[in-house]
């Protein structure tokens, strides 16, 4: 396991992703999270494996990894593989221990708004959204189906107004916003049907 520090009360946004490849849109959904969440670093958390995605198509974990490198800059937003090592999927496994491993780390999930559509297709959805805080940015083509859909639906009690997602992070859970933010298009599928992708990360 590599060294993380202490982590002593710093605030940290868990950015979960399978980065196949990483792109700008994670790159500004990072940088607007450590800036208007106020926030000490955001982890560019590789997945070893999306629950819900097919494995063809994906490239090596490594791979995905070194593109996720290459948009961090080590410092306030960190490419970590620490899912891997925890030899976790699940979200909510994750996040849980992460707690335990960090304790005195406060934690956000962060995701775009088709994180908040599929939700309630994730292993246990409502206990993940009891564990951590969860800020919720928009993605064309999502953020109707997301402020409709069950998850929103059945989380609405804990929906928090935009003007508190810089203190989200002091929430131990049952509270997630809908942070309003610059929408940006691409997509990891839009750069592999380019084909620039893996070619960009293995070389
Ligand atoms: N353009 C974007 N705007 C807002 N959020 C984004 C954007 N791109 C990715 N994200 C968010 O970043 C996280 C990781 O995304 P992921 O690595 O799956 O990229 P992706 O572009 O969605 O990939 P794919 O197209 O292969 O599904 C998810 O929470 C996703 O919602
Ligand atoms: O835990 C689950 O059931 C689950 C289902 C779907 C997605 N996730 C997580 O959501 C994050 C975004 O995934 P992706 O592939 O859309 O980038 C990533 O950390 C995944 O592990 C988690």
């Amino acid at each position: 396991m590599p060294t993380y520090g202490d982590q002593r009360n710093v605030a940290i946004g868990l950015l979960g992703g399978s980065f196949n490849p990483a792109h700008p849109g994670h790159l500004q959904l990072a940088r607007y999270a450590l800036r208007h969440l106020k926030l000490d670093q955001v982890w560019l958390m590789v997945s070893p494996g999306n629950p819900l995605k097919a494995r063809a198509g994906m490239a090596p974990f490594v791979d995905r990894l070194a593109s996720a490198r290459m948009i961090a800059d080590g410092r306030r937003i960190i490419a970590t593989d620490i899912e891997s090592r925890l030899h976790r999927r699940y979200t909510v496994e994750t996040v849980a221990l992460l707690r335990q491993r960090f304790p005195r780390a406060r934690f956000v999930w962060l995701m775009g708004a088709d994180g908040l559509a599929s939700f309630t297709r994730w292993r246990r959805w409502r206990k993940l959204a009891h564990l951590v805080p969860i800020v919720v940015v928009p993605r064309p083509g999502s953020n109707v189906p997301a402020l409709t859909g069950k998850a929103a639906h059945v989380l609405g009690h804990f929906r928090q107004p935009a003007c508190r997602a810089p203190i989200l992070k002091f929430y131990k859970g049952n509270a997630w916003t809908f942070l309003p933010a610059p929408q940006n298009g691409i997509s990891a599928t839009a750069l592999r049907d380019l084909g620039q992708y893996p070619a960009a990360a293995s070389s």
